[in-house]
């Protein structure tokens, strides 16, 4: 038949190989993986900002595009993410295709969730390499798309602070590396770094405590900065510690993300405030552990420790 599937394989951003679904179409081998969902498909922007551009495409299914490679194997880990850990078929749950776009723009420094599809840029190459190449990036931008899907919370003050959050959150977990977002395609020569810290907001100019939110009108109020203030909350959650003098008992990534996950899936809504989470998720820890479960008493304590 005219249509099937193959697996091609490539160089990442980093360099790591890897193999991945496509489609060989007469042929030719398309970046298209039509084994999930109603299918993924990567697309070139050739340096221009038309989306989604173009289809990209190869003779041998042995791909050199590093920024295409790690968009397309990316998503579809995160696509598997949401389908095996929630039973969530794709952004809006009935298998939607996904559309990634490399090489937007010259020297892009970002990568963003358009309300239809991601993109990314390829960076300077000194505050960012390809911004495709950290899996946790990927997870950050399709988790806007599942936000976009549910709860759909104004992109705005404290529900676009809400919604930054989740997204560092599911991404972050789906990579499941470090409490860092952003540190593989971050200041390519410099170690360590990171965009954001969720154990340590603070470290990268992130309130940890509600008290110390950003309350101007830059970046749509600050959902960008206030987003430390849950970040720290899932964090203490998930791991642990002591903060502000407020002792957290650490349930897990597993059992945090899967609070998470349900509170911003089916109890906020797209005004919800800072208040509105911290009783959404209790919320949520008792319909999914019990209410007298022990991680209702951590949720409860991570969200205080963080003056909520
Ligand atoms: C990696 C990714 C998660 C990305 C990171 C990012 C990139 N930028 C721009 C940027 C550019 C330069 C620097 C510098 O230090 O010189 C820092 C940040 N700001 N945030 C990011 O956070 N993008 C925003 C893009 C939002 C676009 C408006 N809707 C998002 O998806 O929320
Ligand atoms: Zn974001």
């Amino acid at each position: 038949d005219l249509l099937q599937h193959a697996t091609g394989t490539g160089t990442g951003v980093l360099g790591d190989t890897k193999t991945f679904q496509t489609t060989l179409s007469g042929s030719t081998y398309q970046l298209k993986d039509t084994t999930r969902g109603n299918g993924i498909t990567t697309y070139t922007a050739s340096n221009r900002t038309s989306l989604p551009g173009t289809i990209l495409t190869d003779s041998d299914n042995v791909w050199s595009d590093r920024a295409a490679v790690d968009a397309h194997a990316y998503a579809g880990q995160v696509y598997d993410f949401f389908k095996t850990k929630f039973g969530r078929n794709s952004l809006d749950g009935n298998g939607m295709a996904i559309r990634s776009t490399v090489h937007y723009s010259t020297n892009y420094n970002n990568a963003f969730w358009n309300g239809s599809q991601i993109v990314f840029g390829d960076g300077d190459g000194r505050t960012f390499t390809s911004l495709s190449g950290d899996l946790d990036v990927i997870g950050h931008e399709l988790s806007h798309g599942v936000i976009e899907y549910t709860s759909n919370l104004r992109y705005l003050n404290e529900s676009g602070a809400l919604n930054e959050s989740y997204a560092d959150v599911l991404g972050n977990t789906i990579q499941g590396k470090n409490w860092l977002i952003g540190d593989d395609i971050y200041t390519p020569g410099v170690a360590g770094d990171a965009l954001r810290s969720m154990s340590n907001p603070t470290l990268y100019g992130q309130p940890d405590h509600y008290a110390n939110r950003y309350t101007g009108t830059a970046d749509n109020g600050g959902v960008h900065t206030n987003s430390g203030i849950t970040n720290k909350a899932f964090y203490l959650i998930a791991q642990g510690g002591t903060h502000n003098g407020v002792t957290v008992a650490g349930i897990g990534r597993d059992a945090a993300v899967n609070i998470f996950y349900n509170t911003v899936a089916y109890y906020l809504t797209s005004t919800s405030t800072f208040a509105s989470a911290k009783n959404a998720t209790i919320q949520a820890a008792k319909d999914l552990y019990g209410t007298s479960s022990s991680y209702v008493t951590s949720v409860t304590n991570a969200f205080r420790a963080v003056g909520l």
